[in-house]
């Protein structure tokens, strides 16, 4: 089973992720993790740098036949949602919250808003809903989740114990 999370950056996938690579039991899975910026920068997987966001331009096509001997797979970005999936969880966090986790770490305003709203307009959902369909998709809130929570909800996806939830969160309050 290839499962992907993805999620606008300050979602927490990567904390999430990590956090269920920690668990006991994970392992039983059997699936591969891939923290898929750190694949793309590690092995130049991508075209050209976006100088104004000060970030690398992923070429989808070479990271899709990188991946493409691989059945058993986790893969955690916010481009997850473009390879092939069985389930895609899509980690949500209100757009307040999301500023200031981004902000925290480092980014600069403008990046952290122009996230907040990206999230706020349901982007990656949308993207993600095209692409796989609403009975593939699984949106997770993370706002008042720790990353161990969040960890365990997508552990829930595949065991194949939760029910897929498209369009079960909305922050259009924050528009
Ligand atoms: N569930 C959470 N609750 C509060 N803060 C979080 C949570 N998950 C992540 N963070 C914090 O938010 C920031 C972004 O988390 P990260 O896991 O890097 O997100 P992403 O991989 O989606 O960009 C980090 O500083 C992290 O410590």
């Amino acid at each position: 089973m290839r499962v992907a999370v993805t999620g606008t950056p300050g979602t927490g996938k990567t904390s999430a992720v990590e956090a269920l690579e920690d668990e006991t039991g994970f392992g039983e899975s059997g699936l591969e993790v891939v923290h898929l910026n750190d694949l793309i920068r590690d092995e130049d997987l991508w075209d050209e740098r976006d100088e104004a966001r000060d970030s690398l331009v992923a070429d989808l096509d070479a990271v899709a036949e990188r991946l493409a001997d691989r059945e058993e797979l986790l893969v955690e970005s916010h481009l997850a949602h473009h390879l092939d999936a069985d389930r895609v969880v899509v980690l949500r966090c209100h757009p307040e919250e999301l500023e200031r986790r981004l902000t925290e770490r480092g980014e600069s305003d403008a990046k952290a808003a122009e996230n907040a709203e990206s999230e706020a307009l349901d982007v990656i959902l949308s993207e993600t809903v095209n692409r796989h369909g609403v009975e593939n998709v699984y949106e997770v809130e993370t706002t008042d989740r720790s990353p161990d929570e969040v960890a365990a909800a997508i552990a829930a996806v595949v065991a194949g114990d939760r029910e897929p939830s498209a369009g079960t969160v909305s922050y259009i309050d924050y528009l």
